[in-house]
C-alpha cells in the first residue's frame, strides 16, 4: 500500500503478510481457492463475505491455527517476516505470538485480570513482577480498561461485562508484542456501546499493528478497514480501498451483497 510521508512523498511499505495462490483443505473439502492477497502494514483489512465463503478460515491459515486439527491443510504460501508460516520449520508458538488472535466470544481464561494478561507473556518472555506489573498496566490501558478495573486485578476475569471480557482479550493478544492482530467477528456478541468502544480502539491499535478483521456488518466494514476484501464460495472476488469497494465496486457480486440483494 502507497502511503504519504511527512514532507508528501510517496513510499510504498512492504506489506506485513503476503498470501499467494493459497488453497485450503478440510478433508477433501476445499474451503479456499487459489486466494492471493496482501495484509498491508499497519493498516485495517476487513473480510466480508456471505456465510460459509471462508473469511474465518483463511484467518485460521494466517497464525497456523489450522494445525491443530488432523485433517486440515494449507497449500500456497502465506509469506510473514520472509518467510512462508505455513511451510516446514515454522515455530508455532512463536508465531501465534507474532500473530495473535481474538475471537467472536470474549474467552477470558477462567483466571484473574492480571493473570489473563501475564499468562500469555510469561511463555514467551522473562520479565521482573514490576516489569510484568507495568506491561499489564500498559495494555489495560491501551484497550480504555485501566480505569474500570485497577482496584480489582486480582478478581476472577469471568466476573467482567461481555464488552470488558473481549477488551481483556484484546488487551492479553496484544501483550505479547504481536505485529498482527486477526479479529473473527469480534462484537458480534456485544452491544452498541461496547462495539463503538471497540471499533475506536481498533484506530488506536493499527498505529502500532497490522489488524485483520472479519465482520458480517458493513457499517463496521465502512468505518474501522482501510482496505476490504470480499468472498464468495472459497474464493476472493475482489479487494480495494474502503471507498472504492462501498461506492463502486467492480463485481456485481460484491454490490449485491454490500446492498444487501444475497447473503
Ligand atoms: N471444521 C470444519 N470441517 C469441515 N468443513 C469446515 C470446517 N470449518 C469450516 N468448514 C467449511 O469451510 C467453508 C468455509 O467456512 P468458514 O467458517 O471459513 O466460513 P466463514 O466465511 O467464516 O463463515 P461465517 O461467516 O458463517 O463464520 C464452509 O463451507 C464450511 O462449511
Amino acid at each position: 500500500m502507497t502511503t504519504q510521508t511527512d514532507n508528501g512523498q510517496a513510499v510504498t511499505e512492504k506489506p506485513a503478510i503476503s498470501v499467494k495462490s493459497l488453497d485450503f483443505y478440510y478433508g477433501e473439502h476445499k474451503a479456499l481457492r487459489n486466494i492471493s492477497m496482501d495484509f498491508a502494514r499497519r493498516k485495517v483489512t476487513g473480510m466480508i463475505g456471505p456465510s460459509g465463503c471462508g473469511k474465518s478460515t483463511l484467518l485460521r491459515v494466517l497464525n497456523r491455527m489450522y494445525d491443530l486439527y488432523p485433517g486440515q491443510r494449507a497449500t500456497g504460501e502465506v509469506v510473514f517476516d520472509g518467510r512462508n508460516i505455513i511451510g516446514q520449520g515454522i515455530d508455532l508458538n512463536r508465531l501465534r505470538a507474532r500473530v495473535g488472535m481474538v475471537f467472536q466470544k470474549p474467552t477470558p481464561f477462567p483466571m484473574s485480570i492480571y493473570d489473563n494478561i501475564a499468562f500469555g507473556v510469561k511463555l514467551h518472555e522473562k520479565l521482573s513482577r514490576s516489569e510484568m506489573d507495568g506491561r499489564v498496566e500498559d495494555v489495560l490501558r491501551r484497550v480504555a480498561l485501566w480505569a474500570e478495573v485497577k482496584d480489582r486485578l486480582k478478581a476472577s476475569a469471568t466476573a467482567l461485562s461481555g464488552g470488558q471480557q473481549q477488551r481483556l482479550c484484546i488487551a492479553r493478544t496484544i501483550a505479547t508484542r504481536p505485529e498482527v492482530v486477526l479479529l473473527d467477528e469480534p462484537t458480534s456478541a456485544l452491544d452498541p456501546v461496547s462495539t463503538a468502544r471497540i471499533e475506536e480502539l481498533l484506530d488506536e491499535l493499527k498505529k502500532e499493528f497490522t489488524i485483520a478483521i472479519v465482520t458480517h456488518n458493513m457499517q463496521q466494514a465502512a468505518r474501522c478497514a482501510d482496505q476490504v476484501a470480499f468472498f464468495y464460495l472459497g474464493e476472493l472476488v475482489e479487494m480495494d480501498s474502503t471507498d472504492r469497494m462501498f461506492t463502486a465496486p467492480r463485481e456485481t457480486r460484491t454490490q449485491d451483497y454490500i446492498t444487501g440483494r444475497f447473503g
